[in-house]
C-alpha cells in the first residue's frame, strides 16, 4: 500500500476526531484557520519554494532571501493580512530573514524600552519598513555578559548629543541579524556615561546607513560575519559587525522608557527596575518556546514518515518486511518526541499568557511577577531548545542514510534550529539564572514570605523532602497526582540539597561558581516540573472531541515516564522513588508506547498530515 493510501486508509481509522485534534494543536479554532490558509498561502507561491536552497552559494541565497521577504511584504499588503497572518507567513517562508529580527526584535524594544514621544517617532516608520532596524548588543568580546559591554554612548552636554564609539576591537558589534548588508538602523547596547560617570548598558537607536543611497555613514563600519554552520540554513542571514567611530546622535535616540539623561546631562534612574533593558530579550525568549515546538514537530513528522513506511527485516515466506515503526527502539526513541512537541506546545501557549501578564502589570508599575517571569522565560527558552536540537539530530538518526540527504529536509531542519541554543542567551548561562532564582526562593522559605506561582510547591518542601511516592504496580504510574508529586519532589530535593551545600562555602559567589553543574541540574528539574504540571493542567480543561483528550492524556504520561527514565538518578538518588518504582515506571512506558503505536497510529499519522502542510515545500 502507498504512503499516502496508507495515511488516508489509518485517518479513516482514527480513534479520535482529528479535526478537533487539530485545533488543540494551533491552539484555537481561529489560529488553526489562519495557519491553515497561510500555511496554502505559502506552499501554493512558487516565489516561496525551499528545496532548492541547499544547493544555492550564498551570494545566490542571500538574494533569494530578499526576494522572497519583499514578495512576503507585497502579498501582505495585497491581501491586507492581519499581524498575526503576517506573523504566520513570515514564519512559514521559513528561512531566516532580517525582518526576523526588525518585526521581532528592532519593533518590540522600542515598544518596551522607548518613551511615549520615541514611539510616536519611530514605530510608524518601523510598521511601515521605510526604515529597518536589527539588535545589535552581543560583541566580539561579550555577549552573555552583558554588563561587559564595551560600546560607549558619552553624554555631551555641549552639543546635547550622545558620542557613540567602539574603544576596543572587542568591543565590535558582532552577530546582529540583518546588520550584515539590509539595516539602516540599529538598536545599539552601549556604556552610558555622562560627566565621567559610567550609568551601565542602556539602548540606544542609531542609524547606520543613508536611507537614500544605502551607504554606511561617516564613522560607520559595517559588514558580513561570513558564512555559518550548514550550507543554505543561517547562511541567508546577513549577521554582521559593527564599529563606531564617535558617531554623534542626538539625545533623545536613547530609548528613555526605563531611564533618562536630562538637557544637563543629569542621569534619571526611573523607579523601574534596571533589568528592563532586558526586556526585548525576555519577550524573543518566550516566542522561541512556542517555536521550539513547530521545529520538533516537524522533525517528529518526518520521522514518523519514514518510520511508518521504510520496512526492514523480518519477511515471512516470502511476506513485507517488518515497518521499523515495529521496532520497540524505534518507538522508544521516536513516541517521547512526538509527546514533547504537544508538551512544548502547550507550555509555550501558557508561557505566552504570562508573558501577557507580566506586560500588564508593568503598566501599573506591577514589578512583583518580573522575577519569576525571567526564570520561566530563561528556563523554558533552556530546556526546550536543548530538547529540540538533540530531538532533530536523533530524528535524523531515525531516519538511516536518509536522514542524511538535505531533501529528507532534516540536515537543514538542524542547522537552522541549533543556534536556538545560544541564540538570545546560552543554555547555560540562562539555566544559572533559573538557579539563582531558585536559591533566593530556598533562602527565603521559613521568612513568611510563601513562595507562589510556578515556585509555590517550595512552599511545601517540608513534605517534599520526606515523601515518597505511593506507586505499587505499574498503572499507578498513569495518576497525574502521583507523577506530579514525583517531579515536585524531584525538583525540591534537588534545590535545597544545593542550598545546603552552597552553606559549605565561604560566600555565595564561591559556592556557585563550585556548585555550578549542580545547580544547572537542580534548575533542569524546576523546569521540567513546570512542563509537567502546564501538561497537566491542559488536560483539566474542557477538550471538545471524540477520543482527543484520551490521546493527550497518553501523550503526557509517555511524556512525564520518558523524562522520569531518562532522569531516573536524579529521582532515586535524591529519594524521591525507588529503584522498583522507577522499574515499573520503565514497565508503564513500554505498555505505553505499544497503545500508542498501534491504538492510535493515527495519531501518528495526524501529526504527519497536519504539519506535512507545514512541510508542503520541503522536498523530502
Ligand atoms: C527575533 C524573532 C522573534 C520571533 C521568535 C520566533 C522564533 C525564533 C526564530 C528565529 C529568530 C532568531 C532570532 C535570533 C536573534 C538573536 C538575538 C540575540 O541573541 S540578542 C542577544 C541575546 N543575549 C543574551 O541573551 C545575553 C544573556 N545575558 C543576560 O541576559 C544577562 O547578562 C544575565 C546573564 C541575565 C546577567 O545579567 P546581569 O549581570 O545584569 O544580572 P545578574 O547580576 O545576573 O542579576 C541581577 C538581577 O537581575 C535579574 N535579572 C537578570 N536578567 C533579568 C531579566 N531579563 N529580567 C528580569 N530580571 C533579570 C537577576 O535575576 C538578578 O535578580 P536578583 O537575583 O538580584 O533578584
Ligand atoms: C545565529 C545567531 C544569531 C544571533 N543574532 C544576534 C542578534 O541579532 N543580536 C545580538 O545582539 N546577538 C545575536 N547573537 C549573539 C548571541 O546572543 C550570543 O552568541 C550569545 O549571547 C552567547 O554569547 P557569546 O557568543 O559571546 O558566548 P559567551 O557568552 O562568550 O559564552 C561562550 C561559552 O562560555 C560559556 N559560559 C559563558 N559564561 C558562563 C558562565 N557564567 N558560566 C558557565 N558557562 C559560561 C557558555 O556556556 C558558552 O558555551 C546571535 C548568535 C547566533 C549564533
Amino acid at each position: 500500500m502507498e504512503a499516502l493510501d496508507y495515511h488516508a486508509e489509518e485517518r479513516r481509522k482514527a480513534e479520535f476526531d482529528v479535526e478537533e485534534m487539530k485545533i488543540v494543536w494551533a491552539g484555537s479554532r481561529q489560529a488553526y484557520e489562519i495557519s491553515d490558509r497561510v500555511a496554502r498561502l505559502v506552499a501554493s507561491d512558487p516565489v516561496f519554494r525551499k528545496d532548492n536552497r541547499t544547493m544555492l552559494s550564498r551570494k545566490d541565497l542571500f538574494k533569494d532571501t530578499l526576494r522572497k521577504a519583499a514578495h512576503a511584504w507585497k502579498r501582505i499588503i495585497e491581501l491586507r493580512l492581519s499581524e498575526e497572518e503576517a506573523s504566520k507567513l513570515r514564519f512559514f517562508v521559513d528561512q531566516p530573514v532580517f525582518t526576523d529580527l526588525h518585526w521581532g526584535m528592532f519593533i518590540p524594544a522600542i515598544k518596551g524600552q522607548g518613551n511615549e514621544e520615541q514611539q510616536q517617532k519611530w514605530l510608524p516608520m518601523a510598521y511601515k519598513m521605510q526604515i529597518i532596524g536589527c539588535y545589535a548588543q552581543t560583541e566580539l568580546g561579550h555577549g552573555s555578559n552583558v554588563q561587559g559591554l564595551e560600546t560607549t554612548a558619552t553624554f555631551d552636554p555641549e552639543t546635547d548629543e550622545f558620542v557613540i564609539h567602539s574603544p576596543t576591537l572587542t568591543s565590535s558589534k558582532w552577530w546582529p541579524g540583518g546588520l550584515g548588508k539590509v539595516s539602516t538602523h540599529a538598536l545599539i547596547y552601549a556604556r552610558l556615561i555622562t560627566d565621567g560617570q559610567d550609568h551601565g548598558v542602556h539602548g540606544f537607536i542609531v542609524q547606520l546607513r543613508s536611507l537614500d543611497d544605502h551607504l554606511p555613514l561617516p564613522g560607520i563600519t559595517v559588514g558580513d560575519i561570513g558564512m555559518k554552520f550548514g550550507s543554505g540554513a543561517y547562511n541567508s542571514m546577513d549577521n554582521g559587525v559593527l564599529r563606531f567611530d564617535h558617531v554623534r546622535i542626538l539625545r533623545d535616540q536613547m530609548l528613555m522608557g526605563v531611564s533618562q539623561v536630562t538637557r544637563e546631562g543629569k542621569f534619571m534612574q526611573s523607579d523601574v527596575p534596571r533589568q528592563l533593558v532586558y526586556g526585548t530579550m525576555v519577550y524573543v525568549r518566550q516566542k522561541i518556546v512556542a517555536d521550539a515546538s513547530c521545529a520538533l514537530s516537524r522533525a517528529v513528522c518526518i520521522a514518523t514518515r519514514y518510520s511508518v513506511v521504510r520496512r526492514q527485516f523480518g519477511s515471512h515466506n516470502g511476506g513485507p518486511e517488518t515497518q521499523v515503526i515495529d521496532y520497540k527502539t524505534q518507538q522508544s526513541r521516536l513516541f517521547p518526541l512526538l509527546a514533547s512537541a504537544y508538551a512544548f506546545r502547550f507550555v509555550g501557549e501558557w508561557l505566552k499568557w504570562l508573558y501577557t501578564d507580566v506586560t500588564q502589570r508593568l503598566q501599573a508599575s506591577d514589578f512583583s511577577t518580573l522575577p519569576e517571569v525571567h526564570a520561566c522565560t530563561a528556563g523554558l527558552k533552556s530546556v526546550t531548545t536543548s530538547a529540540t536540537a538533540d530531538a532533530i539530530e536523533e530524528c535524523r538518526k531515525l531516519c538511516g542514510g536518509h536522514g542524511y540527504l538535505s531533501s529528507s529536509g532534516l540536515p537543514e531542519l538542524f542547522a537552522v534550529y541549533v543556534p536556538a541554543c545560544t541564540y538570545e542567551g546560552d543554555n547555560v548561562v540562562l539555566l544559572l539564572q533559573v538557579a539563582r532564582f531558585l536559591m533566593k526562593t530556598v533562602s527565603q522559605l521559613g521568612s513568611g514570605k510563601k513562595p507562589v506561582g510556578t515556585i509555590a510547591y517550595m512552599g511545601r518542601s517540608e513534605h517534599l523532602l520526606q515523601c515518597r511516592c505511593e506507586v505499587e504496580r505499574a498503572e499507578d504510574w498513569l495518576k497525574p497526582n502521583v507523577i506530579l508529586e514525583a517531579f515536585e519532589a524531584r525538583a525540591a530535593r534537588m534545590s535545597v540539597t544545593c542550598a545546603k551545600n552552597l552553606n559549605n562555602f565561604a560566600n555565595q559567589e564561591e559556592g556557585f561558581a563550585q556548585l555550578a553543574t549542580d545547580l544547572a541540574e537542580a534548575a533542569v528539574a524546576h523546569v521540567q516540573l513546570i512542563i509537567v504540571s502546564k501538561f497537566i493542567e491542559k488536560l483539566q480543561q474542557d477538550i471538545p472531541g471524540k477520543g482527543v483528550k484520551r490521546q493527550l492524556e497518553i501523550l503526557f504520561n509517555v511524556y512525564a515516564l520518558s523524562l522520569l527514565h531518562k532522569h531516573l538518578g536524579d529521582f532515586v538518588a535524591s529519594g524521591c522513588i525507588t529503584p522498583k518504582q522507577g522499574a515499573l515506571a520503565n514497565e508503564q512506558l513500554r505498555l505505553l508506547y505499544s497503545q500508542v503505536h498501534f491504538d492510535n497510529p493515527s495519531l501518528l499519522l495526524y501529526m504527519v498530515l497536519l504539519l506535512e502542510r507545514l512541510l508542503q515545500s520541503t522536498s523530502f
